[in-house]
């Protein structure tokens, strides 16, 4: 028999109103996903593999299902964040410009000078996690997860959602606070923060997904004066889907930069 575990605290569980959706949803699209990857009928690119890092179109298809809406949605939801914070935003932009400075464009070599940019991340993704109950895993050995024996062969879902936004292990955890996560080493704090998954299943996109959100989040920062469209904050409603996207799609105004003009009209 097969068993399905949420991994959660009870409390912030009840907070989280998309998470029972967004479980159904997770196993109805993974296991069409997997029925689509194991298609054998649609022809391979490359005959089947001697050599394991040999690209096939399945594994193609997969990186990119994997690593488009978990970037592209994370810089939604930074971006909307900072919106709500003209000061986080406006200090965002004072380190880029004391770091690169405006007469060329942020590159992905100075992603290292900016640790301020990556705490806005990694603050964004604690909050609004790309993967909110990770993939489903699968017990390979019986374990115990808190006070619960977990029998070998059970599904198991952890909700890091509920564990990144819980107010027994983070203050104030509904406050958007990128300097929290100065003190944080390593990016995971005792698995307080994991929202690329951890261990052998881990995420292997983090570091290309943590270079492509920076690179574009910071390069839109460099560039740009942002507003809000109106008076009020942004919407931040949680929409339902796999990889948590905002219910209503960002809007915002943008003016290029004044210092910037001259190095955005020479870009080809
Ligand atoms: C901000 C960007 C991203 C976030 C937040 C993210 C998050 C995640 C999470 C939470 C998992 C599940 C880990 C687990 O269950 O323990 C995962 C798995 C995965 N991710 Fe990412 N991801 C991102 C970008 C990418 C990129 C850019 C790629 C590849 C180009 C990628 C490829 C994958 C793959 C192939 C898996 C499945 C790994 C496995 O099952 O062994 N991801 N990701």
């Amino acid at each position: 028999m097969m068993f399905t575990i949420v991994i959660s605290n009870k409390e912030s569980h009840a907070h989280v109103p998309m998470i029972p959706e967004l479980k159904s949803l997770a196993l109805k699209n993974m296991s069409s996903w997997m029925d689509e990857l194991n298609d054998v009928s649609t022809p391979r690119k490359v005959p089947p593999l001697s050599l394991p890092i040999q690209q096939t179109k399945d594994d193609d298809r997969t990186l990119l299902l994997a690593g488009t809406d978990t970037s592209s949605g994370t810089m939604e939801w930074a971006m909307s964040l900072l919106l709500n914070h003209p000061e986080i935003l406006k200090k965002a932009q004072a380190e880029i410009d004391g770091s690169i400075g405006q007469e060329r464009l942020l590159e992905e070599s100075d992603l290292s000078k900016l640790p301020y940019l990556h705490c806005i991340i990694s603050e964004t993704l604690r909050m609004y996690p790309a993967g909110p109950l990770l993939v489903p895993h699968e017990s390979s050995e019986e374990c115990i997860v808190g006070s619960y024996t977990i029998p070998r062969g059970t599904m198991l879902l952890v909700n890091i959602w509920a564990i990144q936004n819980d107010p027994k292990i983070w203050v104030d955890p509904t406050e958007f606070r990128p300097a929290r996560m100065e003190r944080i080493e390593g990016g995971r704090d005792g698995f307080k923060l994991m929202p690329f998954g951890s261990g052998r299943r881990g995420c292997p996109g983090e570091s290309l997904g943590m270079r492509m959100v920076g690179l574009a989040l910071g390069s839109l920062i460099q560039c740009f004066e942002w507003e809000r469209v109106g008076e009020e904050m942004g919407d931040m409603e949680e929409g339902t889907g796999l990889t948590l996207p905002k219910a209503k799609p960002l809007l915002a105004k943008c003016t290029p930069r004044s210092t910037m003009l001259d190095l955005l009209s020479h870009l080809r």
